[in-house]
């Protein structure tokens, strides 16, 4: 081997961080993801506008909803990106604590950092940290009575919490929409509840479909116990209303294939002609007489019918709808209890599905085909309505948070109060905690509680009020033992009891909270060596224009003066 030849391991251009100066630039640009979302925290936290590369603009103050139209382009900002749909998918809600909780404990791990403490001892510290703080959650959770779903006090409970989740999304709503709202949320999964041998229930929220349809205003929206589609009966001569359906779900079309490949016939007299165009007609009419034979009153396709094939099932008195999302013809699947027909030559009577009834309604100037009565009794559908697409899409993510929120609190009805309180107790909790553990990670406990600490401040805040003397003020009251005082930003001030005001948390997203904004600081805090290849050439002008070397982005995004 000759020695002093130079190792080339990286190529040229490639910018290379290690150690802290690569911790610390990750963390910084962690930090301003994080930073840009504080201000959202809470019922009276500020919105966002997003404009994508299309131009179209998202106005909210949905953590989940922000942080995936941004397009992150930093790797460790993606990290807590990652942390806010890991919250979205496993209990729907949460997810700007999840994001601004993860920026907080990297600002403090930041501090330990600079005395000198290794990043491994942190990540231990706040691993053991969570998991105090998971078991002082399940301690101090309030149980609360869901068993008979259909009786008053259940479902006051069940409002309180659709309630909690909904005023800090659906700002825009009156009182009687927000009413209406809960209503049909609370109708919703109770419709799909089903419960289990261990106490709570299951929902599964695939069940509940949700159809935007714009016009009218919320308090025309309407849930239905089945399925809406938003379809018109294809053909003017078929029934508008059909009951006891037999239902036939196609994902084949009813139409004469066309050649992939451009065919030419040659036709040189008009018998040809006919007979060409009786050919066609014959294989449309089999297949809607083999439909017949089967027993479907109701045609529901997928794909296109022929106009011929439509004359002949409006001959037989069948309802036919077609160009169904594929989407919805899943749901439909399950619903009726039917079985996809893909091919019409290969059906069995028993593919078809069932429906007490099926008809096309009148919504404002549209129709849509309503089927109700459906085999699944555990089958439901919303319908919304709202004057523009932006008010739809804030009710639709404020109707998902809600959704989400019931079905945390079937399948473990337990409560935690909202507002910070329970961060603050925790932090109290915490800082117990780490005298008991001792040494350096003592002190990276210490730094989880801190983190902790600033969500009431975060949220007495977005409520100007004055954080500092607030957070004094609140450690007193949680010493003298009331562990539920919180942030009523509602009134600007501390309310003694959050859970008595109906500011609730379910047990299942807050120690998701914890689990996922933890998971979130951990990794960035794992990485100690940050490898960027050069930026592409001449591939530039791209959205953001961030060029491949994360370390200069922290810089580069907004926020930086957001204080
Ligand atoms: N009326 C209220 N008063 C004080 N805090 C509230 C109130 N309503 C909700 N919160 C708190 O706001 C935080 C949730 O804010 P939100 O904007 O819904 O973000 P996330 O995406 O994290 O759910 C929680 O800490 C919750 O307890
Ligand atoms: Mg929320």
């Amino acid at each position: 081997m000759s020695a002093g030849a130079p190792v080339v391991l990286l190529k040229e251009g490639t910018n290379r961080q290690t150690g802290k100066d690569a911790l610390k630039s990750n963390i910084l640009a962690a930090r301003t993801l994080a930073e840009m979302l504080k201000s959202s925290l809470g019922p009276r936290g500020l919105d966002k506008m997003l404009i994508d590369s299309f131009g179209d603009v998202t106005i909210t103050n949905d953590g989940a909803t922000i942080v995936k139209d941004m397009e992150i382009q930093h790797p460790a900002a993606k990290l807590l990106v990652e942390a806010a749909k890991a919250q979205d998918s496993e209990v729907g809600d949460g997810t700007t604590s999840a994001v601004v909780v993860s920026g907080l404990l990297l600002e403090k791990a930041e501090n330990l950092l600079d005395q000198n403490i290794h990043p491994t001892i942190i990540i231990d510290g706040y691993k053991k940290a969570m998991n105090k703080a998971i078991e002082v959650m399940s301690q101090l959770g309030v149980k609360v009575d869901v068993k008979d779903l259909s009786s008053k006090t259940s479902r006051e409970t069940l409002k309180k919490i659709v309630y909690t989740t909904m005023s800090s999304k659906f700002v825009s709503a009156s009182s009687e929409e927000m009413e209406k709202v809960m209503n049909m949320v609370i109708d919703a999964v109770t419709t799909v509840a089903e419960p289990l041998p261990s106490g709570g229930f299951n929902v599964s929220i695939d069940l509940i479909k949700i159809d935007k349809k714009k016009g009218g205003d919320v308090n025309d929206s309407m849930l239905v116990r089945g399925l809406v589609l938003d379809k018109e009966v294809v053909h003017p001569g078929m029934p508008r209303r059909v009951e006891k359906a037999k239902i036939a779900v196609l994902d084949a079309s009813l139409e004469v294939e066309k050649p992939e490949i451009s065919a030419k016939i040659s036709i040189t007299s008009p018998d040809q002609i006919r007979s060409f165009l009786d050919e066609e007609a014959k294989y449309l009419k089999n297949m809607v007489d083999k439909l017949a034979s089967l027993g479907a009153n109701v045609v529901i396709c997928q794909k296109g019918i022929d106009d011929i094939a439509q004359h002949f099932l409006a001959k037989k008195g069948i309802l036919a709808v077609r160009r169904v999302k594929r989407s919805d013809i899943e749901k439909l699947e399950k619903a009726l209890g039917a079985k996809i027909i893909s091919s019409i030559n290969d059906a069995t009577p028993e593919d078809l599905g069932y429906a007490e009834l099926v008809e096309e309604r009148r919504i404002g100037n549209d129709k849509m085909v309503f089927i109700e009565g459906a085999k699944n009794p555990r089958a439901v559908n919303i319908v919304l309505r709202g004057s523009n697409d932006m008010a739809l899409d804030e009710a639709e993510r404020s109707l998902n948070d809600a959704l989400h929120a019931l079905r945390n609190i079937l399948m473990e009805p337990v409560i935690l109060p909202g507002g910070g309180a329970i961060e603050l107790e925790l932090s109290m909790k915490l800082r117990d905690f780490a005298r008991s553990v001792g040494g350096k990670e003592q002190l990276a406990i210490e730094a989880f509680a801190d983190a902790l600490e600033e969500v009431p401040m975060i949220l007495s805040e977005t409520a100007g009020m004055e954080p500092i003397n607030t957070l004094m003020e609140l450690r007193a009251k949680h010493a003298k033992g009331l562990v539920n005082a919180g942030i009523d930003v509602m009134k600007g001030k501390i309310a003694d009891d959050m859970i008595a005001i109906n500011v609730i948390e379910p047990l299942r997203v807050t120690s998701q909270v914890i689990k996922s904004a933890t998971e979130a600081a951990t990794a960035v805090l794992k990485i100690d060596d940050l490898i960027a290849a050069s930026p592409m050439k001449g591939g530039s002008g791209g959205k953001g224009g961030e060029g491949g070397m994360p370390g200069g982005m922290g810089g580069g995004m907004p926020g930086g003066g957001m204080e």
